[in-house]
């Protein structure tokens, strides 16, 4: 049975806003407090999605969770109407309440990690929602994301769902941001790549002393062993330390990976040299392709400005295989140089695809950030929610939805404003509908 790699790309939700919640993540700080537009947000990553779409990938929509998150600031101890609730926190403890409305559930690569049938022991495709514990605002995603994962992939003949791993930075999990699959075909069984930060119990190992690593050795052996991977195709690595420090705060920010090709950065892991070997004796006899980035051509410092790691790496047809780039690549000229040489060379990657999505990369989500990988076969794709693969009129009406309740700007003060509440409240309502998924937001229960 054919099987396909299906983006599941986050829509960008309608409050949508740069509050420098990320230590970390440069774009966060250096954007903080800057007017963001939803509306150009959403309709960015709308029009990313419907390229690939076009493109003939298989393309599907994963939903903006509910914010502000009033559940969330009442277990913080506001109380009254939903409405004295927010203003309550908006005014008593600003920070904590924006990060009680941020959008941050658009980076889906960040909301689960999944194992395709064909790598699990039951045959069944298993997800572990990401607690995604080292940032307030991210730890609150995973109940949500979890529900609207469990409405989208409910048969559970074909699908197993984990609950995430326990809150705390010892299991520290960011989800398929730091996970990579290699395999000769999407529907074989293939290798999977768990890269990670630092060593949550065993403190005598190398770690980041800048910026926080936000996975752990010990939650990436987790997921692996909920999702009942073989030991002997499964790849651990360790991310440089360094370049945690210099900004990559996932490993989606300095590799990539599809199929036989691993493109990534020359200071990307600890030990390249162990990792190359580990990834090709779990891999077999037919040669992965390393397409390594040196140093001296884009340097650490122009990968993380420039995200050409946050790209993704898509497979058009058999042994071509397209690069879908950030603008800010076409920006920086050491990264410009580089993708004209790569696609000369005699590798996989035969083009590079550039897309607008500032609003997302103003925050630190390039086009990889956006999307969730999903390996399904044909009869897995026919037992999921049909109402969430984009076709031509599901985009329509997703410009319809997005042009008729986002707001074209929003700044700080504007999260305070009770309106906002009502207005993200019936955008999503009538988007439950649209794309069949039943009460999932706390707010409809
Ligand atoms: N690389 C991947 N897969 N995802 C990118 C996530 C960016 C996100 N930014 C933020 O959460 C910023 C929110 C703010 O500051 O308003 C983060 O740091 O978790």
């Amino acid at each position: 049975m054919k099987a396909f790699e299906v983006n599941f790309d986050g829509l960008v939700g309608p409050t949508h806003n740069y509050a420098g919640l990320s230590v970390g993540n440069v774009a966060s700080l250096k954007n903080a407090a800057q007017a963001s537009s939803p509306k150009q947000g959403a309709l960015q990553g709308l029009a990313k999605m419907k390229a690939l779409a076009d493109l003939g990938l298989k393309q599907a929509v994963l939903p903006p969770l509910e914010r502000p998150d009033v559940n969330v600031l009442r277990q913080l101890g506001f109380s009254g109407s939903d409405e004295q609730v927010i203003k309550r926190a908006a005014s008593d403890a600003p920070s904590i309440y924006a990060a009680t409305c941020s959008a941050s559930s658009m980076w889906t690569a960040n909301a689960c990690t999944v194992s395709p049938s064909a790598d699990t022991h039951d045959k069944r495709v298993h997800f572990t929602a990401a607690n995604l514990a080292n940032k307030f605002h991210r730890s609150i995603e995973a109940p949500t994301t979890a529900k609207i994962l469990e409405a989208i992939f409910s048969n559970e003949q074909f699908f197993k769902h984990h609950s995430p791993l326990p809150l705390g930075d010892h299991f520290g999990d960011e989800g398929a941001a730091n996970h990579t699959r290699f395999c000769e075909d999407y529907a074989q069984a293939g290798v999977e790549f768990f890269v990670f930060g630092k060593y949550a119990f065993d403190t005598t190992k190398q770690a980041p002393v800048k910026f926080p690593a936000r996975q752990t050795f010990e939650a990436s052996q987790a997921v692996a062993r909920l999702h009942e991977l073989s030991s002997a195709k499964t790849v651990f690595a360790q991310q440089n330390p360094d370049v945690i420090d210099a900004g990559v705060f996932h490993n989606d920010v300095i590799a990539v990976g599809n199929q036989n090709c691993l493109f990534y950065h020359e200071k990307a892991f600890l030990n390249t040299v162990q990792v190359k070997q580990d990834l090709q004796n779990a891999y077999g006899n037919s040669p992965l392709h390393f397409v390594m980035v040196p140093e001296n051509q884009v340097s650490v410092y122009d990968a993380v400005r420039s995200y050409l790691f946050n790209s993704q790496l898509v497979t058009l047809a058999p042994g071509h295989m397209a690069l879908i780039a950030p603008g800010e690549c076409q920006e920086n000229s050491n990264v410009k140089d580089y993708l004209d040489s790569l696609v000369s060379q005699n590798g996989p990657i035969k083009e590079v695809k550039i897309y607008d999505v500032k609003q997302s990369m103003q925050n630190g989500g390039g086009p990889a950030c956006l999307r969730q990988r999903v390996v399904l076969n044909e009869a897995e794709i026919a037992a999921s929610n049909q109402a969430v693969y984009l076709d031509d009129t599901l985009y329509q009406t997703l410009c319809q939805w997005v042009n008729k309740h986002y707001r074209d700007s929003l700044t700080e003060k504007d999260l305070a404003d009770p309106a906002l509440l009502i207005e993200c409240r019936q955008a999503l309502d009538e988007l439950t509908k649209i794309l069949a998924l039943g009460s999932v937001y706390p707010f409809q229960r």
